[in-house]
């Protein structure tokens, strides 16, 4: 497994923004390959609660079996993990790479979420998969993104100034 210089492991609740922020932060990286798995489409929630059902299943027995599979192959010095859900997997990261992580938490109020399309979904919004991070992480860094360009593009630029000074 390659050892990275940086990791940054982001999380946030539905619609609140962490594709759109794990894809801005790559941008300015040359030689990041940064991939977004899936869109914002009505097509995934339809099956969201079967995903999450399936990867409960998988972790259950094997708390680090997506961690690997995000990590596999990865030869960039800096990564940006864009989807952190559970302890257990900050928990990994944590374990595997030490102080080179970095914790993000992308936070938009539930007024900003909503203009996203998100509805509440009992079984979902108020299930692990969305509140499993609520408590019991100190953030390095929390990143407010309610659609002030400018105000999100201010806080990206502190984080990869004090990343670029790290490295
Ligand atoms: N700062 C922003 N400015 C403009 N559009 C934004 C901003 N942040 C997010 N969006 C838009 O809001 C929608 C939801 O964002 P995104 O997919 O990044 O959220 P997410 O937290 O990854 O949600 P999910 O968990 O459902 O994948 C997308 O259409 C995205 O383009
Ligand atoms: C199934 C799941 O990975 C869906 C992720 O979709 P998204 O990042 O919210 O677009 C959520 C989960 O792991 O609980």
């Amino acid at each position: 497994m390659a050892v990275p210089r940086a990791v940054l492991v982001l999380s946030g609740k539905r619609k609140s923004g962490k594709d759109f922020v794990a894809e801005e932060l790559t941008e300015p990286e040359h030689g990041l390959d940064f991939q977004r798995l899936l869109d914002a489409s009505d097509y995934k929630e339809m099956f969201r609660q079967d995903m999450i059902r399936w990867g409960e299943e998988k972790r259950n027995t094997d708390p680090g079996f997506f961690c690997r599979a995000a990590v596999e192959g990865a030869l960039q010095p800096v990564w940006v993990v864009s989807d952190a859900r559970r302890l257990s997997d900050v928990e990994w990261f944590r374990d595997v790479y030490g102080d080179v992580v970095q914790t993000v938490r992308v936070v938009a109020t539930e007024e900003t979420r909503k203009r996203r399309n998100w509805v509440f979904v009992t079984g979902v919004d108020d299930a692990e998969s969305e509140c499993g991070l609520d408590q019991g992480v100190a953030f390095d860094w929390v990143i407010t993104n309610d659609g002030d360009e400018v105000a999100l593009g201010e806080q990206l630029e502190v984080l990869l100034q004090s990343l670029h000074r790290s490295l």
